[in-house]
């Protein structure tokens, strides 16, 4: 979903997100679904017959818009690689108008539609937008040459390919990515059960708005991949989504040469720097992270920096990564996270406990932590509610402000603990998955743990012992799967680091960053006591 202006995150096809860390693979649903539909193509045939169709800059010209100093190429390997895209056929200057495409040319509904059409439409759960506007559409293809939008349509690639929800079993389980794999199995599970329920019994009634052409789960796959990969919010989030013919094959960059903009009716391209005959204009989708890029787009791009590795919150989660790092408490025993009232009632505010919370943490960006998770871990590990007193809860997630150096030390270590435990959920490392993609093979003993359908279970490789190797080629689905759970396990390897960074800053600095009176070990006499009533530096 692109936006007009877009910079911010899309509605989501499905909103409910699901758990890095805790969900499993695998449902009967998923499984028929991805065997019946794992090269999309759409088998709809149209009922009017064939006619010439103009091209697509032809088409825009004779529906009443307006395109200057850009053409529609193919650019396969180029910007965007997977195809077409448009290109500067002249030197133009920042801010010149290139196409101008009339409201008639957007393809979506409104109440002036067919009635059928909208009832079946309204079946669909609102936040299913992209499924919506594939019923429009699909009811356009079925039209034939009799639609107004027969050159769009047959400009559309005929197979969508990078798109998780048409790769085989094996390539989704190899996306190792909970948030991911069960948003797939979710949106395969919609498509399968609207198909059979729905679909698959409109022939024949008086509620078809397809003219008894029938439409099955490939033809809707193919229409609902279309419409993620291409259609604009040009009313806002509110209204329903649009395919914008011609501007929608510019490809994706976070650094676009061209832009968007509404002029109340129709929807204008702009260049927004100057541009050289032969540059690839290139819009921005949005700051979107390789999760949505990758579910709706069928790509991913390397250091995206709007990529982000979730997790559950729970205090589990931070006693997990205190195990890992071997995180001690002030007696010398391992760190036991047992929160007391004080400590959950922070944990509410920051809304990551109770009624109204929302767990969603998340390492990566420019902290390479978020600051709820941050906080968090610093309120976890505090031994008493005074080191927290006087501090915001904004204060508390700011990288540059910690508590006192025992705080900061437990804190840094349990997050980095908790994102090498994240890390130990892969079936791989990041180095032979690297290796594997720059051999085009997947040795054998990486490809069964692929086929173990549970992230759960994906730690079991060391207990499997050494399958034979065998280097089986990549596809370009598993490549894609590989490429973006290389990407998630850089995130957290990152965060490991620059927690490492922050504790070496810690130990060296001289900054007065206080140092709390921690009780004595067991067996110990207490340390004495200073002129400033801080005790000697602890060694956690
Ligand atoms: C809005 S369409 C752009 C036109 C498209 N290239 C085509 O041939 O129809 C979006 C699709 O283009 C491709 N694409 C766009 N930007 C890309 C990029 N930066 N890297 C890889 N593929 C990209 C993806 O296949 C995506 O689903």
């Amino acid at each position: 979903m692109l936006y007009v202006g877009a910079s911010h995150i899309p509605t989501r096809l499905l909103s409910r997100r699901s758990i890095f860390l805790s969900q499993k693979h695998g449902d009967a649903a998923l499984t028929l679904c991805t065997e019946r539909i794992s090269r999309v193509r759409c088998t709809v045939r149209s009922c009017s017959g064939s006619s010439s169709q103009l091209n697509l800059v032809d088409w825009v010209t004779t529906q009443g818009g307006k395109v200057s100093g850009v053409a529609l190429v193919n650019l396969a390997g180029r910007d965007g690689g997977s195809g077409w895209g448009l290109k500067a056929e002249t030197e133009i200057a920042v801010g010149t108008k290139l196409i101008e495409l009339p409201a008639r040319c957007h393809l979506t509904y409104s109440a002036s539609e067919d009635v059928k059409l909208l009832r079946l439409i309204d079946q669909v759960p609102s936040e299913l937008w992209g499924a919506k506007l594939a019923l429009q559409l699909l009811y356009h293809r079925v039209r034939g040459a009799d639609s107004s939008f027969s050159s769009y349509i047959s400009n559309l690639p005929v197979g969508v390919s990078g798109i998780p929800m048409f790769f085989p079993r094996e390539c989704i389980a190899a996306i190792e990515y909970p948030p991911v794999t069960e948003q797939v199995k979710k949106r395969c599970k919609w498509l399968f059960e609207f198909s059979q329920n729905v679909l698959g019994k409109l022939p024949g009634t008086e509620e078809d708005p397809f003219a008894g052409v029938s439409v099955d789960i490939n033809a809707l796959g193919w229409a609902m991949a279309c419409v993620t990969s291409r259609a604009f919010r040009t009313k806002g989030p509110q209204h329903p989504a649009s395919c914008l013919p011609l501007i929608d094959m510019a490809n994706h960059s976070f650094e676009p040469n061209a832009e968007v903009r509404s002029n109340g009716q129709g929807i204008d391209l702009y260049s927004k720097t100057k541009l050289c005959p032969g540059d690839p204009l290139l819009l921005s989708y949005g700051n979107l992270s390789n999760d949505f890029l990758f579910m709706d787009y069928g790509f991913v791009i390397n250091d995206n920096p709007h990529d982000r590795v979730q997790l559950r919150f729970g205090t589990d989660l931070v006693q997990a990564g205190a195990m890992v790092a071997s995180v001690q408490s002030s007696d010398g025993e391992a760190l036991n996270i047992n929160p007391t009232a004080w400590q959950n009632n922070l944990l509410m505010q920051l809304k990551l406990a109770g009624p109204e919370a929302d767990t969603e943490v998340t390492f990566g960006g420019p902290d390479h932590v978020d600051s709820r998770l941050l906080a968090a871990a610093r309120i976890l590990v505090a031994h008493e509610e005074t080191e927290v007193q006087g501090r915001s809860l904004e204060r508390l997630g700011k990288l540059d402000q910690p508590l006192n150096r025992r705080n900061e030390r437990a804190a840094l270590r349990s997050l980095s603990g908790v994102a090498a435990f994240s890390l130990s959920r892969f079936s791989s490392t990041m180095e032979e998955d690297e290796s594997a993609l720059l051999s085009g093979h997947v040795c054998s003993s990486l490809k069964h743990a692929q086929q173990q359908e549970s992230v759960g279970n994906l730690n079991q490789k060391s207990s499997q012992g050494d399958v034979e190797a065998e280097p089986i080629p990549l596809t370009e689905d598993m490549r894609l799967a590989l490429r973006f759970r290389v990407q998630k396990k850089k995130i957290l390897s990152n965060a490991i680091r620059a927690m490492g960074r922050k504790l070496q800053e810690l130990a060296k600095s001289s900054s007065p960053v206080p140092e709390l009176n921690t009780a004595p070990r067991k067996g110990q006499a207490p340390p004495a006591a200073t002129k400033k009533g801080f005790g000697q530096p602890s060694k956690a």
